[in-house]
């Protein structure tokens, strides 16, 4: 049985069936470049960017600002923009394809508060036309594919609005979209009803992605398996395991990444708990080197505050990287947690 990619994404460049979710604060530069280490040689995926916003994107120096930093080599780069002026998003496009997009995903799945006010984000959902809207003025603009992100719009039993407001999405020239089948209500909590992705990739002809507590391979492997989705998009877990990449690509017979020839994916819990030890102190070079210090050390604590939560003291290791007043302080406490065998568990509650 195939897994994924029945339906080809950016016209086929992408051979690979898993890619990290777009999330603010955290789908950065540093953590691209850390879990890119992880991607099977010859292995093709997309990368997303934390959510831009359309309106700040003309004025912004993207060499320079963190949202938008990119390192010289990443292909598949596939920011995502929040948005539902013309002008603006027509601006932001421009200057995002001129940066090395390959593909532009509209955020239609934001349910704070401030993205509600304006009418973006997960706001658009409840206006179909204008969501469709959005997308065609986005298409008009726009030399690479553009994509949309999504949330359930409720229960199963809602599933015909769910299909109305895509074909709607797809009329106006989406080229695929990713489906996170939470509630806006649901916030990032409780079960993600993987039932409506599969509803939904049956009931359409383009590519779909599938979203929504994977935090293994096992269950990428399963959400592609049961839903028949194209890829399967993780957040929170594949920030935590990067190595997933790697898991996934020896169960599809890819070669391990380049510079791990001859080498096995970490497997076992204290493996796993091993590698996340290693992974946080190349985020933390990395972050420095993108960031300086001090933002280097917030994006730490918030990588840590969310990925933490498969290690069994977790929040000791939130409370060393708060206490650090320095880098080199971070780096000497990490260093020190990981010193004894720490068992990274398989699965946890998400709250966060
Ligand atoms: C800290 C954080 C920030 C997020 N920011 C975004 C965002 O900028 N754009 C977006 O579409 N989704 C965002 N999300 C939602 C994720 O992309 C994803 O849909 C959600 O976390 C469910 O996937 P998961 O269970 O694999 O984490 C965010 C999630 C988290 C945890």
């Amino acid at each position: 049985m195939k897994l994924g990619l029945h339906r080809p994404v950016l016209d086929g460049k992408v051979n690979f069936p898993l890619c990290l979710a777009p999330m603010v604060g955290l789908t950065h530069v540093a953590l691209r470049e850390v879990m890119r280490d992880y991607l099977p040689a010859e292995a093709y995926t997309i990368w997303p960017t934390e959510m831009l916003n359309s309106r700040r994107i003309p004025g912004e120096n993207l060499e320079k600002t963190p949202e938008t930093m990119r390192a010289a080599y990443e292909p598949g780069l596939v920011p995502q923009i929040l948005g539902n002026e013309e002008d603006a998003i027509a601006e932001s496009v421009k200057r995002l394809v001129e940066w090395g997009a390959e593909a532009i995903d509209i955020n239609m799945g934001c349910p704070v508060q401030k993205a509600l006010k304006h009418n973006y984000g997960v706001a658009l959902m409840g206006d179909p036309a204008y969501a469709a809207e959005v997308v065609r003025m986005t298409v008009k603009n726009s030399t690479v594919p553009v994509s949309v992100k999504l949330r359930a719009v409720g229960s199963t039993k809602e599933f015909d609005e769910l299909l109305t407001f895509v074909s709607g999405l797809r009329q106006s020239g989406a080229a695929w979209v990713c489906l996170h089948p939470r509630t806006a209500a649901q916030k990032r909590r409780g079960n993600a009803d993987w039932e409506q992705i599969k509803q939904l990739h049956k009931a359409v002809d383009f590519p779909v992605i599938g979203n929504g507590d994977v935090q293994t391979y096992d269950d990428a492997i399963n959400m592609l398996k049961e839903t028949g989705c194209d890829m399967a998009m993780a957040g929170r877990g594949l920030a935590a395991r990067p190595w997933m990449m790697w898991q996934l690509g020896e169960e599809l017979g890819f070669a391990p990444p380049a510079g791990k020839e001859g080498q096995k994916a970490p497997r076992t819990s204290e493996e796993e708990g091993a590698e996340y030890g290693k992974c946080l102190l190349r985020l933390i070079d990395r972050c420095r080197f993108y960031f300086g210090e001090d933002l280097a050390m917030r994006k730490v604590r918030f990588y840590v505050r969310t990925t933490s939560v498969w290690l069994p003291f977790g929040n000791t290791l939130v409370g060393v990287c708060a206490k650090a007043r320095t880098i080199d302080e971070m780096i000497e406490g990490v260093t020190k947690f990981f010193e004894g065998p720490v068992e990274m568990s398989l699965r946890t509650e998400l709250r966060q």
